[in-house]
């Protein structure tokens, strides 16, 4: 169902609390997917010996431990029970790949990798990708009172390392929550309703997430939220129900209301032309697919 820019600002409008996704929402798959992920597979093994006798990775080790001793009741290969480094590191790193090849979220990887980031963020080898239409958003949604949050599965510490070290500087004065997986799985409705909790229990039609997965919107709106599909270079395709169903946005400018801030148009000026012609192309295939599944629906009603 095509929806007017009216349509988006209004659903703002309507609500006090804008729930942001990361990966795949404020910022781009390929960041998360060729940078952050693949530093944690190369300098795993360096930290893990360089660091050791820190409280904090004991404290990593620990968790990955009591981790892999609950998975192993899955079948997955269990820790050596050795203490020497010499063991256990590569075993960790073979834990730790394994568990990323899975795309796990548990908190035990997700608190190390974000230990990992920090290094990377200081000394500036990662700076954190967040899309320019994004920053606009932040910038009216903070003017018109909106109270802005994360929901990610990156840890809180990660989540804060990307938006005060992004591409556009410090952003993290924009948000007043953060949220990880330690409320709980993101497909789970019972984590939305800790947040609503944590949050002094707004009426959920207050709360408006945007996300990238339709699995999240689907456990947000159980619990009766708003929600909004990102759709970003790399996200996964939307099933014709769910294009159907849920609003669908290219960019934040969809969610901007149009009389407050600079066009559409000048909000793509200031995007990096490579953006912009993803941005159009994504535009361009997901209005191909929403034709052609018109025209399959005309045919079966044949
Ligand atoms: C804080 S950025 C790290 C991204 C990450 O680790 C991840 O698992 C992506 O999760 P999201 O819920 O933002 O899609």
């Amino acid at each position: 169902m095509k929806r007017r820019q009216e349509d988006f600002a209004n659903l703002v409008n309507e609500v006090d609390i804008i729930m942001l996704d990361i990966e795949g929402t404020t910022t781009s798959i390929s960041f998360v997917k060729e940078e952050l992920f693949p530093y944690v597979r190369q300098e795993i093994s360096n930290y893990l010996k360089e660091t050791w006798d820190t409280q904090l990775t004991k404290d990593d080790v620990a968790a990955l431990t009591r981790q892999v001793s609950e998975d192993a009741r899955a079948g997955v290969e269990p820790l050596p029970t050795s203490h020497s480094p010499e063991v256990l590191i590569p075993a960790l790193v073979a834990t730790v790949a394994a568990m990323m090849d899975a795309d796990s979220k548990v908190p035990a990887l997700k608190a190390l990798q974000g230990h990992m980031w920090h290094r990377a963020y200081l000394n500036g080898a990662i700076t954190g990708h967040v899309y320019n239409d994004v920053v606009e958003a932040l910038q009216q949604w903070k003017k018109a009172g909106k109270r802005l949050v994360v929901y990610s599965s990156g840890s809180v510490q990660a989540q804060k390392l990307l938006f005060s070290h992004s591409c556009h500087g410090d952003l993290l004065h924009y948000f007043s929550d953060h949220f990880d997986t330690s409320v709980g799985a993101k497909v789970e409705a019972g984590s939305y309703r800790t947040i609503l909790q944590a949050l002094h229990s707004p009426p959920p039609e207050k709360v408006l997430f945007i996300t990238d997965l339709v699995k999240e919107a689907r456990a947000a709106e159980e619990v009766g939220m708003r929600v909004v599909v990102s759709v970003r270079e790399g996200t996964v395709p939307l099933s014709p129900h769910d294009l159907e169903h849920y609003p669908v946005i290219h960019s934040f400018t969809h969610l901007l209301n149009p009389h407050l801030s600079p066009s559409k148009r000048a909000s793509r000026e200031q995007q990096k032309p490579e953006e912009e012609e993803k941005q159009k192309e994504q535009e361009e295939k997901q209005e191909k697919q929403e034709e052609e599944n018109a025209k399959a629906e005309k045919v079966e009603e044949k």
